[in-house]
């Protein structure tokens, strides 16, 4: 995942089947959630390419075909379901090798009962559990993604005080997934205890909680570790936790962060933000540019608001960072 990639550039309104038959295969492939989020998967069956190797449904669009259609044509004829709403994910980047051109698509309504029409075994996974079935090499990085949530929110307790800001975080919780950045300028000690207390309050929504700081000494206490991008520069193995994410603000720390294996990385100052009136933004067209060069999920952070999110994901983020004092005022909240 270090090394610079290279993003063919689709966009939905540039979407029909090549006719060139030197172009790349396009294929599409579609990410299906039930109301538990869990995602339907299936092994490729006897016969084709990859036998044996879980995939997410889909497959090659037709000459002539949009892939919305191509879409909708293959989850048909392999799960017998009718496609209704479905959105194109450009922030979804497959490691596919030279020759394919790999889309994902979002299924947002269908009609059916999916079933597994071409003899092929399909099944309802929870996103974390994804990562043990033997897939599909080039779908490692969607692995990743969907085991995020597009707000990753950062905890503002010493200014809004412990009461406010677990009241704004379980209201937040309640209406969207969230993972959560503990970050405070406190002991070990404290962080180790408080996070253990934020973890319990998220996990009946679903939610996890992260902590910023030294793995050494902050380890266990928590779903995972945020590395700071001073601590970024001097590890060389990724820490032991379930979750790691590091801060980075260039193509450098970017490429650090995805060769030791983090899980993702927040990108920053996208805008001009109060509480770094010095840094130099970086604007979407360059955080684009960055993002584009590594499979990591990149969350965009400063001067971000719930709103950024859909222009968070055009530029290839996974979603966006945002203070939980920003996040909680004016019931400022995510829609569902
Ligand atoms: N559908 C799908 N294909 C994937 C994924 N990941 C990945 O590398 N691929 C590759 C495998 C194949 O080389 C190609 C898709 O081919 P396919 O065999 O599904 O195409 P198809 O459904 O049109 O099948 P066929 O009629 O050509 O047999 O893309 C994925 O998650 N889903
Ligand atoms: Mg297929």
């Amino acid at each position: 995942m270090g090394g610079r990639l290279c993003i063919p550039a689709i966009s939905p309104t540039t979407m029909s089947a090549s006719t060139d038959p030197t172009g790349p295969e396009r294929v599409v492939a579609a990410i299906i959630r039930d109301g538990d989020g869990r995602v339907l998967v299936a092994r490729r069956p006897e016969g084709k390419v990859g036998a044996g190797f879980w995939e997410f449904p889909g497959g090659k669009v037709d000459p002539g075909e949009s892939q919305s259609e191509a879409l909708r044509r293959e989850l048909h004829e392999e799960l017998d379901i009718a496609v209704g709403a479905c959105t194109f994910l450009p922030h979804y980047r497959a490691a596919t090798p030279p020759g394919i051109d790999l889309a994902f698509w979002r299924v947002d309504a269908y009609e059916g009962v999916a079933r597994g029409r071409e003899g092929q075994e399909i099944r309802w996974c929870p996103p974390d559990t994804l990562p043990d079935l033997p897939f599909l090499p080039a779908d490692r990085p969607i692995l990743a993604r969907l085991r995020l949530p597009s707000f990753y929110l950062i905890s503002d307790v010493d200014h809004l005080g412990e009461a406010l800001f677990e009241e704004r975080l379980a209201q937040a919780a309640a209406r969207d997934a969230l993972l959560l950045q503990l970050r405070e300028p406190w002991p070990a000690s404290r962080l180790r205890a408080y996070a253990q207390h934020l973890r319990a309050l998220l996990a009946p929504y679903g939610g996890r909680c992260i902590v910023n700081g030294d793995p050494n000494e902050l380890m266990g206490c928590a779903d995972g570790i945020h590395l700071p991008a001073s601590h970024l520069a001097r590890i060389d193995a990724r820490p032991a936790a379930t979750l790691v994410g590091a801060s980075c603000h260039d193509a450098g720390e970017l490429r650090r962060a995805a060769a030791i294996g983090c899980d993702f990385a927040v990108l920053s100052p996208v805008k001009l933000t109060p509480s770094h009136p010095d840094a130099a933004p970086l604007g979407w067209a360059r955080f684009r540019e960055l993002a584009a060069e590594v499979l990591l999920p990149v969350y965009a952070l400063g001067g971000m608001t719930i709103a950024d999110r859909v222009s968070a994901e055009t530029h290839l983020a996974q979603g966006v960072a945002l203070r939980s004092g920003v996040f909680g005022k004016d019931a400022d909240l995510p829609v569902p």
